[in-house]
């Protein structure tokens, strides 16, 4: 059986599906989670959970409350503290990951920035002493943390965090403080309610010198009692746009006194008498910045993934409308446009992950770098991530709002579960910087590179940017995908010299660097945006080339096919400057045929991804495709449907009724 997903019982019409895979679903899971070792233990790790029945959701998220949500989670996170050892190799952070997305989902909990900005800020800022005494601690989750950076006022220009840390060489004490309504930390996860540590990023100011954002271990909460310390205000935003299981918080600190050691100083150092060293690169102490943003394209592209494993399931059990068979409706995934929908996001989805393999790899050998004391890729990695956050997060913002769409009436109901994954999904075009902001960021880079460009020294170019100091040739479409990586590697090209050149030439014609700069800021915008998507595509087909296996790299080249058609047709408007008219009408019949193509592979694409029921949290996903009976299931567990008459009837409407009759 190829497709392992095919079980006794199923929708027909799922089963049917599954008949056509034409490639073994167990040896794409190994492709997309990087090795077979891990595939294996994701399946096991899912086994394991079901077999303990306190795991399992006591009703669904969407009937629940947000106090609800929160406490549900604490639950399942007390009961997990029974299991750790057995569920997962603890010093595993993939595996230690799929166990939260399976058991907690996506909506936040107590432990989700502990695990993910938390720890990593001890681990790459804390020095050896500091880790001794905290990240014992951390990982055996004595003590829950969170990283307290953003305020009301500021969450991008981190030059301008108004909390302060002042040194006082008497005492050898900080203190911090927040000076002013603003300055109050608001938004980080699970600060409100759940965590008694933070990572406090605040401005060091010693003798009247601010030395700019530093990140201090803090004390929050008594760790019997769990109240605020004394000097210490703090508290849950209320409810946002989705994530609603977290508790993002706000903290303020009233003349708040810290022990000189609780300063993360693997960096940068305060002595006692008040003598600054500063880091061996400026922007150290961002890296749990960099190491989030690293991870982003994976995890944005699960989120892409769980919308269209919905999307795509449901689409084959759908049926809607007539094609030439009169006699049965059609399953609304055979119409083009669903297929147009859908496909090239399960593209951008498989290229997100591969992409998010190769920068997760080169965030972890920069912390072993920096460690030895080399910081020179740290430029070039805060480049690369920052153009793939802002990227991926907007596409895969839009991704999943097809999916939903691609679901009718259905997908906008609780049931699909989609609107949730949306939320939370975007929610990631704005934290770990705004996109725009981010884009910026690698526009940087980029004007950097041409101007090496420019003055004769391409040798010194980064990796990734070779291609701006190679001349324009000809284009033969016929040559195969890397042929559309030329035209995209042409538009960047073209894209990322116009912006410089128009931001050069501002500021000689007199505007200054900071004008001219945000003059030429859209340009430089599209300029990172076409670079970032030349990475993701050659980032896609190189790692489809070194596949082995014939019918996975088969079906994956499939996929390759449609992206590339799908993408420059995308950016059809920097490609005409490189094809013709006639060219772009050749790539869009070839992307028609590649989608007919990849049509019998589409539900074993999105099985190969292995996201349990449970994972999912879906009715329109299930695997089983039985979605009619378990959507009206669904919705008689509402909590509105536990009484025949609610109480508001015979509170407000009757009455009003009843006063009309007479
Ligand atoms: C489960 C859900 C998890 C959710 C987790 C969410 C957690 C969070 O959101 S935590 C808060 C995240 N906050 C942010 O990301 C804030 C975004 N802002 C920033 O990162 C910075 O302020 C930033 C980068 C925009 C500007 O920083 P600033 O210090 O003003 O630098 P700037 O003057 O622009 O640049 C100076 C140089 O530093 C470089 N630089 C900036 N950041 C970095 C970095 N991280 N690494 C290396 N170099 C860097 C720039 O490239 C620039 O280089 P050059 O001069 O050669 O061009
Ligand atoms: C779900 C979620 C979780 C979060 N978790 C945490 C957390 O755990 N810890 C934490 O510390 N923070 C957290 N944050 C905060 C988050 O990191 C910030 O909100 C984010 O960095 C954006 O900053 P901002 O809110 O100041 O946006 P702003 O900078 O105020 O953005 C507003 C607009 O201004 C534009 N803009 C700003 N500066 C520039 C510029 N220089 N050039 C051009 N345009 C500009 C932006 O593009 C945007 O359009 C979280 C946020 C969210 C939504």
């Amino acid at each position: 059986m190829l497709n392992k997903s095919i079980m006794d019982g199923d929708n027909p019409d799922l089963t049917e599906e599954r008949m056509k895979g034409a490639f073994d679903t167990d040896k794409m899971a190994a492709v997309i989670y990087g090795s077979e070792k891990f595939a294996i233990r994701r399946r096991e790790i899912t086994e394991s959970i079901s077999r303990i029945p306190q795991l399992a959701d006591s009703k669904p998220f969407s009937f629940m409350t947000r106090e609800e949500k929160i406490s549900e989670s604490c639950r399942k996170l007390s009961v997990l503290s029974e299991h750790w050892n057995q569920l997962i190799d603890t010093n595993n952070e993939e595996e230690a990951l799929h166990l939260y997305r399976e058991v907690l989902g996506l909506e936040g909990h107590a432990f989700s920035l502990h695990e993910t900005m938390f720890i990593p800020s001890l681990v790459a800022q804390a020095n050896d002493e500091q880790q001794e005494k905290w990240l014992g601690r951390a990982k055996r989750r004595e003590i829950i943390g969170c990283y307290a950076q953003t305020e009301m006022g500021h969450g991008t220009n981190l030059r301008a965090l108004e909390t302060t840390a002042t040194y006082y060489p008497s005492t050898q004490e900080f203190i911090l403080h927040t000076p002013t309504e603003t300055a109050l930390k608001w938004w980080p996860g699970a600060l409100g309610k759940s965590s008694n540590y933070a990572v406090v990023v605040a401005d060091l100011v010693i003798r009247d010198t601010h030395y700019g954002a530093h990140p201090f271990m803090v004390q929050l909460r008594d760790e019997k009692t769990h109240n605020p310390l004394p000097g210490i205000t703090v508290g849950d935003i209320g409810p946002k746009m989705a994530f609603n299981g977290a508790d993002n918080g706000f903290l303020g600190f009233n003349q708040y006194k810290l022990p000189r050691d609780h300063m993360l100083m693997r960096h940068s150092r305060v002595e006692e008498n008040g003598t600054y060293t500063k880091p061996p690169h400026a922007k150290i102490g961002y890296s749990s910045m960099v190491k989030v943003r690293s991870r982003m394209a994976m995890d944005q592209g699960l989120f892409m993934v769980s919308a269209l494993v919905i999307a795509v399931r449901y689409s084959a059990v759908r049926r809607q409308g007539f094609l030439d068979d009169k006699s049965r409706e059609v399953k609304v995934l055979d119409y083009q446009t669903q297929q147009h929908r859908l496909f090239p996001s399960i593209a951008r989805a498989y290229a997100f992950i591969f992409c998010g393999f190769e920068t997760i790899q080169l965030y972890d050998q920069l912390l072993i770098d920096v460690k030895n004391g080399d910081t020179s890729g740290m430029s070039d990695l805060h480049a690369l991530t920052s153009g793939l956050k802002s990227v991926v997060t907007h596409q895969t913002g839009e991704g999943i709002e097809q999916a939903r769409m691609a679901c009718g009436g259905h997908g906008y109901s609780m049931a699909s579960y989609i609107s949730e994954i949306y939320g939370v999904a975007i929610g990631g075009c704005t934290y770990e910087g705004e996109n725009m902001v981010m884009l910026l960021q690698l526009a940087r880079y980029l004007v950097k590179s041409v101007e090496l460009v420019k003055t004769g020294k391409s040798k010194e170019l980064g990796p990734m940017m070779n291609y701006l100091a190679e001349p324009d040739t000809q284009i033969d479409l016929t040559s195969g995908p890397e042929a559309y990586v030329k035209v995209f590697q042409h538009a960047a090209r073209r894209q990322v010299w116009k912006a410089t050149d128009k931001f050069h030439q501002l500021m000689e014609s007199g505007q200054s660097r900071d004008i001219a700069w945000n003059n030429s800021a859209v340009e430089l915008t599209r300029a990172s945006r076409l670079h970032t998507r030349l990475y993701i595509m050659e980032t896609f087909i190189r790692r489809v080339s070194s596949i082995s296996d014939v019918s996975i790299k088969k079906v994956l080249i499939d996929l390759v096919n449609v992206h590339v058609n799908y993408e420059v047709l995308d950016i059809g408007t920097y490609a005409l400057e490189h094809v013709s008219s006639t060219q772009l009408d050749s790539i869009r019949s070839q992307l028609y045929s590649s989608l007919d193509t990849l049509r019998p592979n589409a539900v074993s694409l999105i099985d190969s991804f292995q996201i349990s029921d449970m994972q999912l949290r879906s009715v329109l996903g299930r695997r089983d495709g039985h979605v009619y009976t378990n959507l009206f299931e669904w919705a008689k567990a509402s909590p509105l449907n536990q009484t025949h008459v609610l109480p508001s009837v015979n509170q407000y409407l009757k009455p009003m009724m009843d006063k009309a009759k007479l």
